[in-house]
């Protein structure tokens, strides 16, 4: 089922955090000594209660935060994609475009036909931004990430502002996109469910470093499964949220 897991042994990490510290102004540290390691190809959800630094952590291994401070150390592949709650495309640029916008490759084209393709999007390479569902942006953003070919994929909560059934939709995609492509994946969420089901590692973040840290080894990733119920109930009370503070209905999401 569920274990604490130690450090990565073998293969060199695609992504080395070790000591890293990032605060904003006195008082108000966020991270505090955070070490981390990701292996190539795994997928690890990081969860964590609000302002925990979820995103702080994503921002500094995207090479968004300039200001993280020079201590520390953060160490990711070169070929790194980030995909944020909302797709971010360009209003002014049809959709094959917005893919492709920013590589340089010589056959940047096709090869972004070729992700729109994958993600489900075949024949509306032309349709403007506007001209496409929420679930379909979104669609629209992982293939732009995959027009990179990333060994780091990072997300942000990207399935955060989507509906119940387009985001179970998406989970499916983004689980067949991970085993094809196998990028290492650091994926923001606020959804213990969605942590169990497409993860192989869910880190809980508290107080400024790995609090938690649990391998997914369960047979079924089914919330029907007693095993994932079990580690969803471990998972929520680490977060410190209980049963009884969970509306019935409800009771997949911190
Ligand atoms: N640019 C900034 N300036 C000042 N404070 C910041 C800045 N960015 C983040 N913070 C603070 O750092 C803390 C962590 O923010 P962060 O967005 O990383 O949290 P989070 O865990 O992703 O939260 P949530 O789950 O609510 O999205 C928060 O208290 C936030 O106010």
């Amino acid at each position: 089922m569920a274990a604490d897991t130690g450090r990565l042994t073998g293969t060199p990490p695609a992504v080395r955090v070790r000591d890293l510290y990032r605060d904003f102004g006195p008082g108000r540290t966020v991270l505090r000594g955070l070490d981390l390691d990701v292996a190539p190809g795994e997928f690890v959800a990081l969860i964590g209660r609000s302002g925990t630094g979820k995103s702080t952590l994503l921002r500094a291994l995207a090479g968004l935060d300039r200001d993280v401070a020079g201590h520390g150390e953060v160490t990711v592949p070169d070929s790194v994609s980030v995909v944020f709650q909302d797709s971010r495309l360009l209003p002014w640029k049809r959709i094959l475009p917005n893919v492709v916008f920013g590589s340089r490759a010589p056959d940047a084209v096709v090869r972004g036909e070729r992700a729109l393709a994958e993600v489900g999007l075949a024949g509306r390479e032309r349709a403007w931004p506007h001209e496409l569902s929420g679930g379909e942006q979104q669609r629209a953003s992982l293939a732009r990430s995959l027009v990179r070919q990333p060994e780091l994929l990072l997300a942000d909560e990207p399935f955060g502002a989507l509906d119940a059934l387009t985001r179970i939709r998406m989970h499916a995609l983004l689980r067949r996109l991970c085993e094809t492509h196998r990028p290492a994946v650091l994926l923001v969420t606020h959804d213990v469910d969605e942590a169990i089901v497409l993860a192989d590692r869910v880190i809980l973040l508290d107080d400024g470093v790995v609090h938690t840290d649990v391998r997914v080894e369960l047979p079924h990733r089914s919330p029907a499964d007693p095993a994932f119920a079990e580690l969803r109930a471990y998972l929520l009370d680490r977060l410190g949220v209980h049963d009884e503070d969970v509306p019935a209905g409800r009771r997949a999401a911190a």
